[in-house]
């Protein structure tokens, strides 16, 4: 039974991904993403599920960067869940008398028109996760009046749900991805997605289309880019990428290894099975039998056989 590690305390939204991505799993709870990973990568857990972007605000900043500088990891999978959120106050307490929330950044951004709706005059603090900021509303002496976290972290930690499904959209979803330390890599399935981060040589003009033009040449569809500040100074970016396909697949092969020669930098994140099952278009030219036939033309033409 693999134990992963996990953004806890019990009753976050990556608890909920993790029982769905591997119900027999045992969990071991994290007080950060990055606590979370450091589990994985010392061996303290056989892995880690985090979350890795949201439909509405896009990347989770702190795992994009845990995956481009921290030791590597491997994604080996994905999960899209849909998320919904309750405002949680201890039992008794009114709307109009909350004046501190606690809850994590992911969630202030997704309930922005609620809480300046209904509580316009309230300060919002951000907290380690949803469910640790239910966990300490819950604390008969804290200073929060109220969280904003899933239902069932309410019926954890004893709290009275005050509103529901109090995001902006009703069908907000949140990718998570399980990780592990670098092994063999999932088998290619035909729906597969991979992701990478790439480090520019040097700064020149072209250099991002040189980069899109390896995926491009080879019919190779993005799935989501990031740029994201190397550190040294502002103007300076490095890059996340993920696409369709396995890095099995002849043409993604070919992409990654054409970074490789011409980036500062590629790091391999993973190729893993597609959580939607979405099967790629392959443009003409760019399946694994006509990549072999023009390596094998290739081999005729350089012994002479024209
Ligand atoms: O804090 C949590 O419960 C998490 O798992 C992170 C998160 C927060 C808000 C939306 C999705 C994931």
């Amino acid at each position: 039974m693999p134990r992963l590690a996990y953004l806890g305390p019990e009753g976050t939204f990556t608890e909920e991904a993790l029982r769905l991505l591997d119900p027999t799993a045992e969990r071991l709870p994290c007080a950060t993403v990055s606590a979370a990973l450091n589990a994985a990568r010392s061996g303290d857990a056989d892995g880690a599920v985090v979350p890795l972007e949201n439909s509405i605000e896009g990347a989770i900043t702190t795992t994009l960067d845990e995956f481009a500088w921290g030791e590597p990891l491997l994604i080996n999978a994905e999960l899209l869940l849909p998320v919904q959120f309750s405002l949680l106050a201890r039992p008794g307490t009114e709307i109009p008398h909350i004046k501190r929330v606690y809850t994590h950044p992911a969630a202030i951004t997704q309930c922005r028109a609620f809480i300046s709706r209904e509580l316009p005059d309230a300060v919002v603090v951000a907290a380690p996760s949803t469910a640790a900021a239910a966990q300490e509303v819950s604390l008969p002496g804290s200073p929060y009046d109220a969280a904003i976290a899933a239902r069932i972290a309410g019926e954890h930690y004893g709290l009275a749900e005050l509103a529901a499904d109090i995001g902006d959209r009703s069908d907000t979803v949140t990718r998570f991805v399980k990780v592990s330390r670098p092994g063999p890599l999932p088998e290619a399935t035909g729906s597969d997605r991979t992701t990478l981060v790439v480090f520019l040589a040097d700064d020149h003009p072209g250099a991002l289309l040189e980069m899109l033009t390896e995926f491009s040449v080879r019919g190779v569809n993005l799935t989501r880019i990031e740029s994201r500040p190397t550190g040294d100074g502002i103007g300076r970016y490095f890059f996340h990428f993920d696409f369709e396909g396995h890095v099995a697949d002849a043409r993604v092969g070919e992409a990654i290894a054409g970074l490789h020669r011409i980036c500062g930098e590629v790091r391999f994140l993973g190729s893993y099975p597609r959580a939607d099952g979405v099967a790629p278009q392959i443009k003409r030219g760019t399946s694994d039998p006509e990549f072999a036939e023009a390596g094998d033309w290739l081999a005729r033409v350089r012994s002479g056989q024209v």
